[in-house]
């Protein structure tokens, strides 16, 4: 059948078509996560890569227990491993539940990829999903390259994130599990229509779809084009940038006038991503691109945030960093850490060390016993941390990589030792040791408590 077919060409696509490859499939009991699971296992057994089973149990619904209980019997029945872990209801924030059982779920299943050396992580995310993130971000706004939606396939520690129901609608995918007569669990909470996604689901697309069937093809391919097209702009970029930098990387006016008024912007945005490291939205940049052409004002300062700003003299700008803020930076306060205890780290953030550990996602750290004590404190600019092979990398450009948001930036912890040396950016990654060379192994745990506006969204 069409769907198995083209399910198998996904999964050629992502190389992972072979018994050779371990994939982990994570499996909800929804309709979409058990569709998946079957089209795996119905995969010839020549072709069809091993396949360990994930499932995070929330307990945030009545029947989360019964979802668990079912999917332990039927990887029973059909010999497949199952790796199953509980949310700790003592874990759950106050708000933001949502996006701290996502947090949990991807912790998760980046631990049972690195504890099973498995290939790739495989979950069920079928074009409705894709569509209706679309039409969430078409409403909220913002950078036009958000809008180019989940990839099929992505990195993701090292291994891939792969999503090979992506092409396929919805309603294909139940098709196939009422023809083959799947068992699977429906979430009562895609009910509620007070939530923005739900709305959507319901009442928008299934509009859309009645104005053109075709509608989630369209969105496919409108995202298709928009990719097309950045990576264009991202070309013309490499051309454009060295005619408008001096030969310190500042900007010059002159030459910056003498490229085409519409492509202004982007040059903008791009010089100043390559010389802060941070990514500035297009609707910030249109007041400073005015600073910028204002030949009434040939010189002068212009704060873009907290840490940078544009300086126009000479017919040159330059971006720097503030020289206020340095001066007042505030001497390093640093927390000795208590073994086997959580500690409130920052306003959001409760972290600890341990012997054992103390919850899944715990980090297993090979510890020396000269590098105790062990503390915590706020990351300073010089900070880096090692990486497997011997190389070093900067906390600023992990915070970049990982596009913390630049206000969260300044509050990001990390645990040094005794020696200053730092082994773990609290939350973002721990520092690379060789466990032959150190006594102990220690566990690194955190709790999170927050949840940035639209995590939900983040894909
Ligand atoms: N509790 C779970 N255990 C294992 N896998 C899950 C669980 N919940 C979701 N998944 C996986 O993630 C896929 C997407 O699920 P869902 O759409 O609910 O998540 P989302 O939060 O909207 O998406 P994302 O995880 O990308 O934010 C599911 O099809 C399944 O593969």
């Amino acid at each position: 059948m069409a769907l198995a077919r083209l399910f198998k060409r996904q999964l050629a696509a992502a190389k992972l078509l072979s018994p050779a490859k371990t994939v982990i499939v994570a499996v909800s009991t929804g309709v979409d996560s058990m569709v998946l699971l079957t089209l795996l296992q119905q995969l010839p057994i020549q072709q069809r890569p091993q396949l360990i089973v994930a499932h995070v149990n929330h307990q945030l619904r009545r029947q989360s227990a019964q979802e668990a209980a079912y999917l332990r019997t039927y990887c029973d029945q059909h010999q497949l491993p199952l790796r199953l872990v509980d949310w700790p209801i003592d874990a759950h924030p106050k708000t933001g539940v949502e996006a701290a059982a996502r947090q949990f779920r991807y912790d998760f299943f980046a631990t049972v990829l690195k504890t099973t050396g498995a290939d790739a992580v495989l979950t069920a995310h079928h074009a409705n999903d894709q569509a209706e993130t679309y039409l969430m971000k078409l409403a909220r706004g913002g950078e036009l390259a958000q809008l180019t939606g989940m990839a099929t396939n992505r990195a993701f520690h090292g291994k891939q994130l792969v999503r090979p129901l992506l092409p396929f609608a919805k309603a294909t995918l139940r098709d196939y599990a009422v023809t083959n007569g799947l068992t699977w669990f429906e979430d009562v909470t895609n009910q509620d229509i007070t939530l923005t996604r739900n709305r959507i689901r319901q009442r928008v697309v299934p509009e859309l779809t009645v104005v053109n069937p075709a509608f989630l093809q369209h969105v496919a391919a409108y995202q298709a084009q928009l990719q097309a097209l950045l990576t264009a702009q991202a070309q013309m970029m490499t051309q454009l940038l060295p005619t408008v930098m001096t030969e310190k990387n500042a900007l010059s006016v002159a030459a910056f006038t003498q490229v085409l008024t519409t492509w202004q912007v982007p040059v903008l945005q791009t010089w100043l991503t390559q010389r802060t490291g941070q990514v500035w939205s297009t609707d910030k940049l249109t007041p400073w691109h005015h600073w910028i052409l204002n030949e009434q004002q040939p010189t002068g300062q212009l704060n873009i945030d907290a840490h940078w700003q544009l300086v126009k003299a000479a017919g040159i700008i330059d971006v720097c960093p503030h020289k206020k803020r340095v001066k007042k930076l505030r001497p390093v306060e640093k927390n000795m850490v208590d073994l086997n205890q959580w500690q409130k780290i920052t306003a959001t953030q409760t972290a600890g060390v341990f012997e054992q550990p103390p919850t899944p996602t715990s980090q297993p750290f090979p510890i020396r016993p000269t590098d105790w004590p062990l503390s915590w404190r706020p990351w300073q600019p010089q900070d880096q941390l090692t990486l497997k092979g011997g190389g070093h990398q900067l906390v600023r450009r992990i915070l970049i990589d990982q596009k913390v948001p630049v206000t969260q930036r300044p509050l990001a912890m990390v645990l040094v030792n005794a020696q200053g040396t730092v082994l773990w950016l609290v939350g973002y990654k721990v520092s690379y040791r060789d466990p032959q060379t150190a006594a102990q192994t220690v566990f690194l745990a955190l709790k999170k408590q927050t949840e940035s506006k639209g995590a939900h969204l983040k894909r």
